[in-house]
């Protein structure tokens, strides 16, 4: 690994009155072994406690990632990661800062090998509701304590300290939750940050940065700003040696406004430094409609008994009608989901003969008016509020189309498991879903976030469904569409080796020059 040289290290930031006192011990490096040691961080992971996308690509890719490199997850220790994942060994304690209550870090092993650290912190983690919100879906008033928390854990194990036996090379953080890490780093340290949405971006009062110990007086510390506000991504963007985003289309997009969110033109700094890649996420290789344990019957292409049985416990366990092609929603109840227009063509769809069983949770005004749609159509459409991934495999392979007309979509994992399930994805022409589905072989795309070209699109999925030669065809092609982890890893391998290669070669970021 190159020597970090030009990198200052951020410690400047940590506010005078700090109780931080970060383990500087260091561990030996293998030196003979070309194995990387990568902590990856995340607020989430599947299996454990998982509330979306972020939670499938932090269980699957440090596991294929595995084959190459030593990655070991960071996370904290929610009330149901405790309950799942025994037994944990406690292996020492971080000491706090300003408002960041100490904490432990205790180790557990998941069923394939993979190692993760917990954050052991009763006082934030264990509570009733998510990793993100109470259970009234409101935000936790101490989020930025509590993932606070996470980004200083993070720095400190960074280097080293003497419990851990383990010195990580590389810093892999995801989504804002972990973005704040760079600016408690004691000392350099490569960083990669991958942005799975734009959309979160962890913002607080712009004063909160007293509670974790920053020295809010410090020009520098404008750069953390955004609107006002302390933004955790945006630190992340600005102190992250490199940025990756979860497809290649989004990495175009997010250099936009819109889609960018108010951060395209640090973004745009960021792509034209060459710090800015796209890489399409993969899916895990569980995903195999001709083994999985949980669905009524397993298919593949020679043989689709197995897909007809989903199709019927589909209609039976959701009560809707057993004829016309079934249509699903399995999603976060979003704004970005664009789970409003879905709401508008479901009459198009119940008239023309089809089914919709819709399964998500999200922001409580569409939870209800998902529900009041089942009431107009009970026949018809079925509304499942919660979050089971059982039952979502199910439905994958019960049903015939995906809806997802996201407004944006920085990758997508549903319409990828869909397809590996052969249910064609209906979808917006935008960011991953542009990168995965080929309009009119693995799925049927659509240009604006708008009921017509959605409704057509709709149309033409109708009349495949009409043609049985042309939707096996199309459902052979969805089947082969995803790439599995084991390819999709090899770019972030690849990542890892230029960010240790130009460590402390490339020129210092223009944003890191003005506050040195
Ligand atoms: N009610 C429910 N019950 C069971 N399972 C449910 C569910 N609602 C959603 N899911 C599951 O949650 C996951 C959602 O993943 P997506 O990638 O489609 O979206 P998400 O917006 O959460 O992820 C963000 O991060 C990912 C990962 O990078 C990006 O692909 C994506 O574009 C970005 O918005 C899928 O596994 C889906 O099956």
């Amino acid at each position: 690994m190159a020597t970090p040289a030009a990198r200052p290290a951020l410690s400047h930031w940590t506010s005078a009155h700090s109780t931080h006192s970060a383990p500087q011990t260091h561990v030996a490096h293998e030196a003979a072994s070309p194995r990387q040691k990568v902590l990856f961080v995340t607020s989430e992971i599947a299996g454990l406690a998982k509330t979306g996308g972020l939670g499938d690509v932090a269980r699957a890719l440090p596991t294929a990632l595995s084959r190459r490199h030593d990655v070991r997850v960071l996370m904290p220790a929610y009330a149901e990661v405790l309950r799942r994942a025994q037994p944990v060994r406690v292996l020492g304690e971080l000491p706090g800062q300003a408002h960041i209550p100490p904490c432990r870090v205790g180790r557990t092993t998941l069923e394939d090998g993979l190692q993760v650290y917990l954050l052991l912190c009763p006082e934030l983690y264990q509570r009733s509701g998510n990793a993100y919100l109470d259970e009234h879906g409101r935000d936790w008033c101490d989020n930025h304590i509590r993932f606070g928390r996470l980004c200083l854990a993070a720095a400190q194990l960074t280097a080293g300290p003497n419990w851990l036996g383990w010195q990580p090379d590389l810093l892999h953080l995801n989504d804002w939750p972990s973005a704040l890490a760079p600016c408690f780093l004691s000392q350099p340290a490569p960083v990669l940050l991958t942005i799975h949405n734009l959309g979160y971006q962890g913002l607080f009062h712009a004063a909160s940065g007293v509670d974790l110990g920053l020295d809010v007086e410090q020009p520098a510390y404008q750069d953390l700003l955004h609107h006002q506000s302390l933004c955790f991504l945006k630190a992340g963007i600005v102190h992250a040696d490199r940025l990756s985003t979860v497809s290649q289309t989004y990495a175009e997009e997010i250099v936009r406004p819109g889609i960018g969110c108010g951060l395209e033109e640090i973004l745009a700094v960021r792509l034209h430094e060459g710090r800015l890649t796209g890489i399409t996420n993969g899916i895990d290789p569980h995903w195999d409609a001709a083994t999985d344990p949980a669905l009524p019957g397993n298919f593949h292409p020679g043989d689709w008994r197995g897909k007809a049985l989903s199709r019927r416990y589909a209609s039976e366990k959701y009560d809707v009608r057993a004829d016309g092609p079934l249509f699903v929603v399995i999603s976060r109840l979003a704004e970005q989901k664009g789970i409003d227009l879905t709401e508008q063509v479901a009459g198009h769809i119940v008239a023309h003969g089809g089914n919709l069983v819709v399964m998500g949770q999200g922001e409580p005004a569409l939870e209800q008016r998902m529900c009041q749609l089942q009431q107009r159509h009970p026949a018809q459409i079925a509304v499942h509020i919660g979050f089971d991934e059982i039952e979502a495999r199910r439905l994958f392979a019960g049903s015939d189309f995906l809806l997802m007309p996201s407004r944006y979509e920085p990758c997508g994992l549903s319409q990828m498991y869909a397809q590996r399930f052969a249910s064609l994805p209906i979808a917006r022409r935008t960011g991953g879903l542009v990168d995965t589905i080929t309009d009119g072989a693995t799925g049927f795309l659509f240009d604006d976030a708008a009921a017509g070209g959605y409704q057509a699109a709709i149309d033409r999925a109708f009349s495949v469904y009409q043609c049985p030669r042309r939707l096996r065809q199309m459902r052979r092609q969805a089947m082969r569409a995803p790439r599995s982890w084991h390819h999709a890893a090899e770019p972030y391998h690849r990542l890892y080796q230029q960010l240790l290669h130009d460590y402390g070669a490339l020129p210092v970021p223009a944003a890191r020059q003005a506050q040195a």
